[in-house]
């Protein structure tokens, strides 16, 4: 898919404010996009933008189909001028299916909708015309995928924060998209679930699936591909993570991981690290090769 100078305007009060401005970037299949941004810096209009749910005011979102056993492309362009939001854009024009984009949510309660974890399963399935007779092993699949092995019948309450997430997760993963753009999952997850859901995405990621993982964290960029940084609805930032972490982070007011930090206070001192670590992993081999 590729944005071509999309720009989203929205009404407050009197007043039209941009909450995406000229944004132009290609998202090709198989990327892990990670974006990082302030509060009210675009990243949810984008995530709705790229997941078809918000029009655009101006520009085009192209949705490419993804090549399947030598079909041939097909190209689908979308042009909006509404300023207002949240209607679904049209998904398909010819007899090829639009690409499948699901999102996660940051809260996990506002996207659940069934009772028991198969019935949250079998909603996202029923909503795509899945047949009947594929739902128990789609969602038996998905939550392999996901690795949370609870009982069908459990009742969501029965849930951590965590597992929640990893549900609706399955819940996308059940309709078989292309891509899942997870806008702030983690941002209600202790640690541990939040490293959780990243690995697994990471996993996902592997076997082909396309990633935008939006996130107020920097350690949580270090998966990504390709790093985009918004401010006021504009690019302020793209580049792979280690440029991010090492040129921009702190001038565009983040705080890099911490393996970062710690290499450029050896920088500082001197110490110049080769591999310019973005990892615990990372910072430990180039320490450990200095020692030698
Ligand atoms: N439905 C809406 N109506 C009016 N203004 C909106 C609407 N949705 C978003 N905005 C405005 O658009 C701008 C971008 O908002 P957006 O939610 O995309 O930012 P964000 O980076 O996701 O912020 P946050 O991290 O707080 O979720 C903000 O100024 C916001 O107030």
């Amino acid at each position: 898919m590729s944005l071509q100078g999309v720009s989203v305007v929205r009404r407050r009060l009197d007043t039209l404010i941009y909450a995406l401005r000229d944004i132009s970037l290609e998202l090709p299949y198989g990327l892990w996009l990670g974006i990082i941004g302030p509060n009210g810096g675009g990243k949810s209009t984008f995530a709705r933008v790229v997941a078809g749910l918000s029009k655009v005011s101006s520009g085009q979102v192209v949705r490419r189909e993804r090549l399947h056993h030598g079909q041939g492309a097909h190209v689908k362009r979308s042009k909006h001028t509404s300023s207002t939001d949240t209607e679904p854009l049209p998904q398909s024009e010819g007899t090829t299916p639009a690409p499948q984009i699901r999102v996660v949510m940051q809260n996990p309660d506002a996207q659940i909708v069934g009772q028991t974890v198969y019935e949250d399963l079998i909603f996202g399935m029923e909503n795509v015309c899945i047949p009947p007779e594929e739902m128990p092993d789609r969602a038996k699949h998905a939550l392999a995928e996901v690795g949370l092995s609870v009982p069908f019948d459990t009742p969501i309450e029965r849930l951590s924060g965590g597992q929640k997430q990893l549900l609706c997760t399955a819940a996308a993963l059940v309709t078989d998209p292309d891509c899942i753009v997870f806008d702030e999952p983690t941002a209600m997850l202790d640690p541990f679930a939040r490293q959780r859901l990243l690995t697994t995405a990471a996993r996902l990621h592997k076997s082909g699936l396309t990633v935008v993982w939006i996130s107020q964290f920097t350690e949580e960029l270090v998966y990504a591909d390709e790093v985009m940084a918004l401010q006021e609805g504009q690019i302020a930032f793209r580049g792979t993570p280690r440029e991010f972490f090492y040129e921009s982070c702190l001038s565009l007011g983040y705080l890099p991981p911490y393996p970062v930090q710690v290499a450029l206070a050896l920088e500082k001192r001197g110490l110049s690290l080769s591999n310019r670590p973005t990892t615990p992993d990372e910072l430990g081999a180039a320490l450990g090769a200095m020692q030698r």
